[in-house]
């Protein structure tokens, strides 16, 4: 296994207290396959609803599929980080679940800049309660400044919005949303069903072999999993263009939550291969060993296949002449700052 340069993505998960944050997490956690690490609730206090936890840390090695939970006794989230993010424990994600009252630019602030060496960030979900939420985290006046951090926004509870009402209240506050941060992506749901392939990469469509019962169990009590996530695939011809591959970063086609890859770039003297990740508005890029790139994979919701195939085609296509040396000092500069 690959270990220098392992990086797992972190994703905060907050909201307002109620809001439905531990929900989310539970669905997030039904997706087969998938090896999540969990961090809960400032950092030692256990709050996470029992039944999906399948072991603690020190077990982790032995338990090859489902959800891990990290119980810290000491220390905060640096130390937990550190040890869920390990390259043995193969982690796809870790869940961040702060308290209610955790503020999400400060959990962001946490995430991207923790010690522990295989951390990326991987969003900030921040969950509202569609009912209670203009009475609660938002009264009026300027728009409410959580979501200037937030990459996504789910709007939960819409079931409790009398029929009538339901669509103009879920539009008031998407507005409110896009009024702070027009690059959030906003979804909408009851009972926290976020497609998880919005979040991270889903490992399967099945559970491994040795995935512990609880989590298929937890999936019948749930019914059929929610898909609204979509992704478009381009595979790479060669090297790339520095300089397309970053416009494409820093300007993803609408609707688009998550862009990833592996891209050998033409630096102009040589050619070396990137991963690139894109969460919201976030990029993180970083030398890879691979000698051929395997293209670009964008994931959203409501995507215009055809306008985002041909954006990553355009990201993707041969440099039409020499690569200028600022184009490269773009890539760079992203490179550096993911370190
Ligand atoms: N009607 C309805 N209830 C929901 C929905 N989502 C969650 N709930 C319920 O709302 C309550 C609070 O949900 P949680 O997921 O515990 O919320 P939380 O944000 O983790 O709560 P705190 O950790 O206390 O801040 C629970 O009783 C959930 O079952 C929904 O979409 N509709």
């Amino acid at each position: 296994m690959q270990v220098k340069g392992w990086r797992v993505p972190v994703v905060a998960l907050t909201g307002h207290l109620g809001a439905g944050k531990t929900t989310v997490l539970n669905q997030l956690l039904l997706n087969p396959g998938a090896r999540i690490g969990v961090v809960v609730n400032d950092f030692g206090a256990i709050n996470v609803d029992a039944g999906l936890l399948t072991g603690q840390v020190s077990t982790a090695e032995s338990i090859a599929g489902g959800c891990l939970c990290c119980l810290p006794d000491s220390g905060g989230l640096d130390e937990a980080l550190e040890v869920l993010t390990r390259p043995r424990l193969r982690l796809d994600a870790v869940v961040v679940e702060a308290s209610g009252v955790a503020e999400p630019a400060a959990l962001g602030r946490l995430i991207r800049f923790s010690g522990a060496e295989h951390v990326r960030p991987g969003g900030l979900v921040d969950v509202v309660d569609a009912d209670a939420y203009f009475a609660t985290v938002d009264t009026g006046g300027d728009p409410p400044a959580r979501f200037g951090a937030t990459t996504l926004v789910v709007i939960n509870k819409t079931d409790l919005l009398p029929a009538d009402e339901r669509e103009p209240t879920v539009e008031r506050i998407r507005a409110r949303v896009h009024e702070r941060n027009p690059h959030a992506h906003v979804v909408v749901t009851t009972r926290g069903r976020v497609d998880p392939a919005l979040v991270f990469d889903a490992a399967t469509d099945h559970d491994p072999d040795d995935q512990l019962p609880l989590a298929d169990l937890a999936r019948e009590h749930a019914g059929p999993p929610h898909r609204h996530a979509n992704a478009v695939t381009v595979p790479a011809t060669g090297p790339v263009d520095p300089g397309a591959l970053i416009d494409l970063l820093e300007d993803p086609p609408a609707g688009v939550y998550r862009l990833k890859g592996t891209v050998v770039v033409d630096t102009g003297r040589t050619t070396r291969a990137y991963t690139a990740n894109v969460v919201g508005r976030h990029i993180h890029i970083a030398p890879h060993p691979a000698t051929t790139g395997d293209g670009l994979v964008a994931i959203g919701t409501h995507l215009n296949h055809a306008d985002v195939h041909r954006r990553l085609q355009t990201a993707l296509a041969a440099p039409s002449g020499p690569v200028a040396a600022q184009a490269m000092r773009r890539l760079v500069r992203y490179r550096r700052l993911s370190e």
